[in-house]
């Protein structure tokens, strides 16, 4: 397929394809019969002539609630490569975040602007900032990607953090280790740490958000007096079943992008590295769709705070302090009684990145548009622009659906720096505050 043109056949497959339900689960699927070992996880010799191999995204030790592995059988040991070498970095960054002093400015940009021709996944990956350390797993940054072309005979693996990918604009097809995912507008998929990927284009470009995340592998938050049920539901995680690249599927060598603590590096494989037959484990990458999302909110009075709205949570050392949480606007009623419905003004000592999926977020009138961002730092003072007040302040109070819109968040408990390239971007829209101007007196002794 050339990389140029997003191929039906790739709609095709990712329209026809089957998953596994569940989240955090211990998953088991076999392209072959036969190809997963029964009652062992490394027999002697592993069937169908495969090599048994675990990855690990958490430590042997950690608690069972938390640990995280998978066993893959594949046609060649992911340690069958020569040497990697340093490549260039192109427009990712990583923590620690230097080139620039913390900003405790509300800023907030425009999409990114076209790609060249020819630019994959990969090739349009661009840091917006961020926190932590990815050396010391802490932290999290924030990307967007702009691309027009599939990655071909590269794959890329992130061994600094999972990458939680948000599409905006264009479908995506997923072709990982553990097998295909198919990823549009609405959906978010996850690729856990480590995991080799080849990102494929189902239309003509494709623009989105994606949130690497260097700390604890994402989890269902507690629901705590909600119940056993609601927020994003754990059957609706969807996982691949095994799909595998054999040499004929990958005529050639395939270069392996690695980004290992902050750095881009290539090796040259002489095969496909997705070429495993067989898996099964809990480390496992999936998509899911916010749509499904269920939303709780007060049918009472007040605004609740938007932690009712997390669909993933990274936990902390802290308990309910977040390394970074993942949070949907999704479609919902207001009912609230004498309440002023939309977000209220606020200074948080989280620090709040805001993207748009569609449509329009119901704090902002204007500016905030599909494929833009905001970034609400640590205690910086925000909330609903000044028409959003004057509108919300004397609206009706009947019930109203909100349905105009996908608005997401992710919310980090450190602040975020910014890289030189979002701080100096064109696309930086200059005189975001003024959507706070002239919010009027109305004081009245
Ligand atoms: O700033 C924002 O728009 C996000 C947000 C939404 C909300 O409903 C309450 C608080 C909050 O930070
Ligand atoms: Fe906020």
């Amino acid at each position: 397929m050339s990389g140029d043109h997003p191929s039906n056949d790739a709609r095709k497959t990712a329209e026809g394809l089957s998953y596994l339900s569940g989240f955090g689960n211990e998953h088991s699927s076999e392209a072959l019969p036969g190809a997963l070992p029964d009652g062992r996880n490394s027999p002697q010799r592993a069937p169908l002539g495969l090599y048994a191999e675990q990855l690990s995204g958490t430590a042997f030790t950690e608690p069972r609630a938390h640990n995280r592995r998978s066993w893959l059988y594949r046609i060649r040991p992911s340690a069958a490569h020569p040497a990697f070498t340093r490549v260039d970095n192109g427009a990712i960054r990583t923590a620690p975040f230097t080139e620039r002093v913390p900003d405790p400015n509300r800023l907030r940009w425009n999409p990114l602007p076209q790609p060249a021709p020819g630019t994959d996944w990969l090739a349009g990956l661009w840091t917006l900032g961020g926190n932590g350390d990815a050396t010391q797993r802490t932290g999290m940054a924030v990307h967007l990607y702009h691309a027009n072309s599939s990655m071909t005979d590269r794959v890329f693996s992130d061994a600094d953090g999972e990458l939680l990918i948000v599409p905006e604009h264009g479908g995506l097809l997923l072709r990982t280790e553990f097998g295909l995912l198919h990823a549009e507008p609405g959906h978010v998929a996850l690729i856990p740490r480590g995991v080799r990927f080849r990102v494929e284009l189902l239309d003509e470009s494709a623009r989105g958000y994606v949130c690497e995340n260097y700390g604890a592998p994402f989890q269902l938050p507690d629901l705590g007096p909600i119940g056993a049920n609601g927020l994003a539901n754990a059957r609706d995680f969807k996982a691949p079943v095994a799909a595998y690249e054999d040499d004929a599927d990958a005529a050639g060598p395939v270069e392996v992008v690695n980004k290992f603590c902050g750095n881009l590096w290539s090796a040259t494989y002489d095969h496909s590295p997705l070429d495993v037959v067989a898996w099964h484990g809990n480390h496992v990458p999936y998509v899911y769709d916010l749509r499904r999302f269920n939303v709780i909110g007060s049918i009472s009075y007040d605004h609740p705070d938007p932690s009712i709205f997390t669909v993933l949570t990274s936990p902390s050392d802290t308990p309910g302090l977040a390394g970074v949480d993942f949070v949907v606007f999704a479609p919902r009623w207001l009912v609230g009684e004498d309440t002023f419905r939309p977000p209220y003004f606020h200074r948080n000592v989280m620090s709040e990145y805001m993207g748009l999926i569609e449509g329009a977020y119901d704090a902002k009138a204007e500016g905030f548009v599909p494929g833009g961002g905001s970034l609400h730092n640590m205690m910086s003072a925000h909330g609903p622009d000044r028409d959003t007040f004057e509108k919300a302040s004397a609206a009706e109070l009947k019930p109203q659906k909100i349905d105009d819109g996908l608005a997401f968040m992710f919310e980090t408990r450190w602040p975020v720096t910014a890289t030189g390239q979002a701080a100096d971007a064109d696309h930086l829209q200059r005189g975001y505050d003024d959507v706070w101007q002239g919010l009027e007196r109305h004081f009245r002794p």
